[in-house]
């Protein structure tokens, strides 16, 4: 039921005022790209696409500490998008939340050189925002292919929607402590994971030696990234994925395929990516009924 001229007559200038205060921010710390993508996938994932995971309540989905590495830049994205189109005194308390994240996040990918596509709107703010809500509703990064297409297919994506979804990760950064056990202590016979190309390994020990604050971070592609492009899938294809479930989807022969099509061309990837996107924003949808037009993207309505 979500429509992309949702707000055609509410507040027919929407698109534009999201995306100036957007490019504005990007222009100012790269990290709203990444940062603002990633949130709007851990919003979905948990209660559905309605800004749930913005709400500052006490024990909220942002203390879980699966939230707590989602970067201050991406919830001030929102809650600024939200200000400039409450300006506009057609759109004052009509636009949601949880559809600037969704303009949001579609505007990042395009700054950052990805493909546009239109994005489906309607969504209303939800109402609950628990810590617990947060527990097994998101992807680990030590997830097997199993565990990764399992918890997809519960929100009605597919295996190709999970191999183009992860593409996201062509921006970005990660801690080190992410994904120093792959470095460091993978399993009894490997010191190092295997899968891992030895040359990127070194870099990594560089970066994140043993002893390193684990709250420091490199980037997620090390080949273009600040550059939403489809070198994640040509890395993939070199052992140079940074977290196991990136690797996986290359060394896993039911996923190898679409990450070769992906890696040889970068359409077949942008086309895959606006799809699944599209799906991922109808993940838990509320009615009217279920949710509210929030005022304050932090706070519930009373
Ligand atoms: C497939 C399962 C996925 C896993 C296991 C996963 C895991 C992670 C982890 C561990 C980080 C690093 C966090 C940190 O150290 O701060 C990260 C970063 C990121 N993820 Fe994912 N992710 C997955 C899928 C996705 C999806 C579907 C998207 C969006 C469509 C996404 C977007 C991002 C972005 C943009 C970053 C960089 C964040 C930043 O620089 O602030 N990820 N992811
Ligand atoms: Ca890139």
């Amino acid at each position: 039921q979500l429509q992309i001229d949702y707000y055609k007559d509410t507040c027919p200038d929407l698109e534009s005022i999201v995306r100036q205060t957007v490019t504005e921010k990007y222009e100012q710390t790269f990290v709203t790209a990444p940062a603002t993508l990633r949130l709007f996938f851990h919003d979905c994932f948990v209660q559905g696409c309605d800004a749930s995971v913005i709400l500052n309540l006490p024990n909220a989905e942002k203390d879980h500490p699966d939230d707590t590495s989602l970067a201050g830049d991406g919830f001030d994205t929102v809650i600024k998008a939200k200000a400039a189109v409450d300006k506009d005194s057609r759109c004052t308390n009509k636009v949601s939340c949880a559809d600037i994240l969704a303009i949001a996040a579609r505007d990042v990918v395009v700054l950052t050189g990805g493909p546009y596509y239109p994005v489906e709107l309607g969504r209303f703010d939800g109402k609950i925002s628990t810590l617990a809500s947060v527990q097994n509703n998101l992807p680990s990064e030590n997830f097997n292919l199993d565990q990764l297409t399992t918890m997809f297919a519960s929100h009605g994506l597919t295996l190709t929607d999970l191999v183009a979804l992860s593409g996201a990760h062509t921006i970005g950064f990660a801690h080190c402590g992410r994904f120093s056990k792959r470095l460091y202590q993978f399993n009894s016979t490997h010191q190092t994971d295997p899968t891992l190309n030895s040359t990127y390994a070194q870099k990594l020990m560089a970066s994140c030696p043993r002893d390193v604050d684990p709250r420091d971070s490199i980037d997620n592609d090390p080949t273009s990234p600040k550059i939403f492009d489809n070198a994640y899938y040509t890395n993939l294809q070199q052992g140079m994925g940074l977290f196991g479930s990136d690797q996986t989807l290359f060394t896993d022969s039911r996923s190898k395929a679409i990450v070769d099509a992906f890696a040889a061309n970068n359409t077949a990837f942008f086309d895959a990516f606006a799809a699944a996107f599209t799906k991922l924003g109808r993940v838990g949808i509320k009615s009217r009924n279920e949710g509210e037009i929030r005022r304050d993207c932090t706070a519930l309505n009373s």
